[in-house]
């Protein structure tokens, strides 16, 4: 099926565009209340993520009501851990948990390296359904956590500001924590092997807790297994986002991926030295921008445009969007890039 909107796989090529892609982390969901009414008929979001028909409903709805350059697959990156036998609850308003975690060698024994089209047929099945429906009219995303956010999980068990659980197995048992971080890698290849085969037109790779690692160990226990990551998917293009990583960036800019998300933190300029100018950057507005007036979001987002002239670049956010902005807002920054020149 060809695209008729495919600025952004040309913009992470490295391509001419005629003006700026622009999509969302975290748009499916969370701030739409189309996405409410369908998810408020369900028992909650994990029942909405397997079932294929209104995971893709949901996934097309900011095509639809923004204007998004992109749809991204709705469904979370903790289906990995569920997939390799740990399952997760999503518990309101607090987030996810895991009833079992990794403590011991036992622990790790009781786990499997997932194999993508059959443990997590149901996001697969979605991915087809999203890319019939969607019918060409923009390209679409899959994704993954990286294997040290995987990892955080599934030693913490659910949320935490510091993981320290995560980072003491890191210098307690050093040789566990490889073994279970290569099953995760492998599980991931797998899964956006599957995810590419249904449909998918890039994947993007989310390492949210990556600013919690010191740089050594960032090195060792993450970019290391990104990088594998990506050298095994060839098949379409690569992004990878790792939130608060700025001591990471030059290295960075030698992994064998397409383009490299910035979070709102980053200096642009600063970024694009440190990363080089062979990479695609992706970002990078302060979420929080969108609390502000109409006319403040436009200014903001022209600001951030501004310095990425002349460098190649698909507009997002820094992170996620948060889920009480109003979709209005979205909407005037959505405008705004596309309007910018
Ligand atoms: C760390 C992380 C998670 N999930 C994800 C990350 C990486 C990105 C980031 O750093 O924000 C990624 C994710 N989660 C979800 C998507 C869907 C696609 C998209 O819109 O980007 C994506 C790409 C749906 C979701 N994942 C979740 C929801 C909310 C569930 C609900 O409707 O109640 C959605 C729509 C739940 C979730 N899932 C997770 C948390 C911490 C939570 C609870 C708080 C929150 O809402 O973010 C783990």
């Amino acid at each position: 099926m060809e695209l008729q909107n495919d600025l952004l796989l040309r913009a992470a090529k490295g391509e001419e565009v005629e003006r700026t892609p622009v999509w969302l982390m975290r748009q499916a969901g969370r701030i739409l209340p189309e996405y409410r009414a369908i998810r408020n008929s369900l028992s909650g979001f994990i029942e909405l993520a397997q079932t294929p028909e209104l995971a893709s409903e949901v996934t097309i709805q900011p095509v639809d009501i923004l204007g998004v350059d992109a749809a991204i697959i709705f469904s979370d990156i903790l289906v990995i851990p569920e997939a390799m036998g740990l399952p997760y609850e999503m518990v309101e308003k607090r987030g996810p948990w895991f009833p079992n975690t990794v403590k011991t060698a036992s622990d790790l024994d009781k786990l499997r390296i997932a194999d993508g089209a059959n443990d997590l047929d149901y996001v697969i099945k979605a991915i087809e359904i999203t890319k019939k429906n969607l019918n060409g009219r923009v390209p679409l995303i899959g994704f993954a956590g990286a294997p040290w956010t995987i990892f955080a999980y599934m030693i913490e068990g659910s949320g935490s500001k510091t993981f320290s659980k995560a980072r003491a197995m890191l210098y307690t048992e050093p040789a566990l924590s490889h073994r279970l971080l290569e099953m995760i890698t492998q599980s991931t290849i797998n899964y956006l092997k599957a995810q590419i085969s249904a449909g998918a037109d890039l994947v993007q790779v989310f390492d949210s807790w990556a600013g919690i690692l010191g740089p050594d160990q960032y090195e060792e226990f993450s970019l290391k297994y990104i990088r594998l990551i990506c050298e095994a998917i060839d098949e379409v293009p690569k992004t990878v986002f790792a939130k608060g990583a700025f001591f990471a960036r030059k290295d960075m800019g030698s992994l064998p991926c397409e383009t490299i998300g910035l979070d709102w933190n980053m200096e642009i300029k600063e970024s694009r030295a440190l990363i080089g100018s062979n990479k695609t950057l992706q970002g990078n507005l302060d979420p929080a921008a969108l609390y502000g007036t109409a006319d403040q979001v436009v200014a903001a987002t022209q600001k951030m445009m501004k310095q990425f002239i002349g460098s190649r670049h698909i507009a997002n956010l820094g992170h996620g969007v948060y889920p009480d902005i109003n979709p209005e807002r979205v909407k005037d920054f959505i405008q705004a890039v596309k309007s910018f020149s």
